[in-house]
Order: C-alpha cells, then sequence, then structure tokens
C-alpha cells in the first residue's frame, strides 16, 4: 500500500467544477413510462433498507426485514412482468443490537438478504477506539455480513491522516470476512479537499465501499460532495485497478432523487458500478416513493398510503 502522507498532502479540489457539474446532474432529464419504471427496480434492487432509530423494536425490524425481502407489492410486479426476477433490496441495515434479530427474521423466512449493522461509535465515533473495535466484533459475531463503519472526523480536521489510516486498518481487520463501508460524515469534514482526502485514506485502508453521511449530521448525501468522493474511487481505480463502492445515505427521500443518483454514478464511474456490489442507497424512506411511483406507472392513479404495507 503507497504511504498515505505522501499520496493525499498535494490534493486539491476544484471547488467550481464540482459544483458546475452537481448542477448539471440535478437538471438532467429524467427518464419516463416503463424506462423510468425499469430504473426505479434498479434503484430498489440498490437499497440499503435502513432503520437507525432509538425506538427500534425486534417487530419494527421484522417487518423492515418482510420489505426488504417483497419491496414491491407481487401483484404490481406481475403486471409488468417483473414479478420472477427476485427483486430485493441490497441488504437491510441497523443498530448492532437489532443484528441478531434482523438474522432471525431473514433466517424464518428463509432469505440470504444481508444484514449489515452500523458500529464504531455511530454517529458521532466520539468513543474510546477500544468499544468501537469490540462493536464491530459483537455485530459480526451476531450474523452482520456488511458492517457501515464511521470515520473518526477530529483525525481529519486535525490533519491525521496517518492516524485515521491505522483506525480504519484496525476496522478492517476486526471485520474479518464481512464486507466494510468507510462512513465519511461529509457534513462534518469541513472542506471538499477533506473529503477527497478522507476518501482515498479510507479506501488505502481497504474499504470495500466509501459511504456519504451516517444520516444524523445536518447535511447529508448532497451531489456535489458525491462527485468528489466518486472522482476519488475513479482516481484509485485508474491507479490500482481495484474498484471501491460508493453509498449515498441520509435524506434520499425521491423516486425522482434515487434516479439522479443512478445518472451520477452511470456517467460518473460507468455501468459496472450499477448494481449492488458496487453501488448502495441508504435510505430507511425512499422505497415508499418508489413503490408509489411504480403503483401508478401499473394503475395510472396514486395509491392512498394504506394501499402500500409500510416497513
Ligand atoms: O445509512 C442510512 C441512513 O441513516 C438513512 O438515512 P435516512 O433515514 O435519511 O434515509
Amino acid at each position: 500500500q503507497s504511504h498515505p502522507e505522501h499520496l493525499i498532502s498535494k490534493v486539491r479540489v476544484n471547488t467550481q467544477a464540482v459544483l458546475k457539474r452537481a448542477q448539471h446532474i440535478q437538471g438532467q432529464k429524467i427518464p419516463k413510462k416503463q424506462w423510468q419504471a425499469a430504473w426505479l427496480l434498479k434503484a430498489v434492487t440498490c437499497i440499503d433498507l435502513t432503520t437507525l432509530a432509538g425506538d427500534d423494536t425486534p417487530s419494527n425490524v421484522h417487518r423492515l426485514c418482510m420489505k426488504a425481502i417483497q419491496p414491491i407489492r407481487y401483484d404490481l410486479l406481475k403486471k409488468i412482468d417483473m414479478h420472477s426476477k427476485g427483486i430485493t433490496t441490497a441488504a437491510v441495515c441497523v443498530y448492532p443490537s437489532r443484528v441478531a434479530d434482523a438474522v432471525t427474521s431473514l433466517k424464518a423466512a428463509n432469505s440470504s438478504l444481508p444484514v449489515a449493522s452500523v458500529a464504531t461509535g455511530f454517529p458521532a465515533g466520539q468513543t474510546p477506539l477500544k468499544t468501537r473495535l469490540e462493536e464491530v466484533r459483537m455485530a459480526v459475531a451476531d450474523g452482520a455480513t456488511e458492517i457501515d463503519i464511521v470515520i473518526n472526523r477530529t483525525l481529519a480536521l486535525t490533519g491525521q491522516w496517518e492516524a485515521m489510516y491505522d483506525e480504519i486498518c484496525s476496522f478492517r481487520e476486526a471485520c474479518g470476512d464481512a464486507h466494510m463501508k468507510t462512513i465519511l460524515a461529509i457534513g462534518e469534514l469541513g472542506t471538499f479537499t477533506n473529503v477527497y482526502k478522507a476518501s482515498l485514506v479510507a479506501m488505502m485502508a481497504g474499504s470495500d465501499f466509501i459511504k456519504t453521511s451516517t444520516g444524523k449530521e445536518a447535511v447529508n448525501a448532497t451531489y456535489s460532495v458525491a462527485i468528489v468522493m466518486v472522482r476519488a474511487i475513479r482516481d484509485y481505480f485508474l491507479r490500482t485497478g481495484h474498484k471501491v463502492g460508493f453509498k449515498p445515505a441520509g435524506g434520499i427521500r425521491t423516486a425522482q432523487e434515487s434516479l439522479l443518483w443512478l445518472t451520477l454514478i452511470k456517467e460518473e464511474l460507468g455501468n459496472d458500478w450499477l448494481c449492488p456490489l458496487l453501488f448502495r442507497l441508504g435510505a430507511s424512506s425512499l422505497l415508499a416513493d418508489i413503490e408509489r411511483q411504480i403503483y401508478h406507472h401499473v394503475t395510472g392513479q396514486y395509491a392512498a398510503y394504506h394501499e402500500l404495507p409500510m416497513a
């Protein structure tokens, strides 16, 4: 692995170019009719269906898992001949203490859907390294096969990139075979340059994905920051040949937004990234709006909320 310091010391981000590109993405025309429905179903397969709330219980986690297995009503899929494609979300994403509940629910439904757990003192990461590491190990022991860790923003804001690299390497080891997504919490990193540097450090330390946000910061997934992160992913791929995944998360609520995210990925990283292995949408309420749009595409009307089972 190249030494983090010398690789990132020279980083400069062209802010104007990033903002212009993000503006252009948001102004893109989105597909209509069956093309839109197809892209929305693609988006569903990339969702990490998430619940990260203090009032989470085994029963709402169970409902989340059932929704992840059957995200769009069967009759709607049947009407567009998509009922036999095995459309599920990519994973479910929960707190460490809810992992066992999710594993139990999915096992009972004979589903192999992955359980992702946040860890390392999510969302702030302001706990001792020892307990952050133990949290990763316990989530994996409970059956999580994906771990969404948070970076130590204090190290980023004080330019201690080598220390951040070492910490993320230790989380990588604690994950074992579990996939590791590294949350940059971009709303707390200050500058685009810090976002780019944290992206590189996270990838050099072995992250399978880099993820924008916990969903708990004041500013979460934005298109301009995403441009910086996916450019870092592209630079890293060109330099090493290794593909790292991208996961925007936090505040992604509408079907239209999910189409813009797919456009951004397709244009910035290419078709290889348009799959759950390399692209995830971290979202708790996005699926409800996508299902409403699919309902409208199939029936011509908008469903009342009681007609679509919520997670
Ligand atoms: O990682 C997932 C995020 O916490 C989900 O955020 P959200 O509830 O704004 O969709």
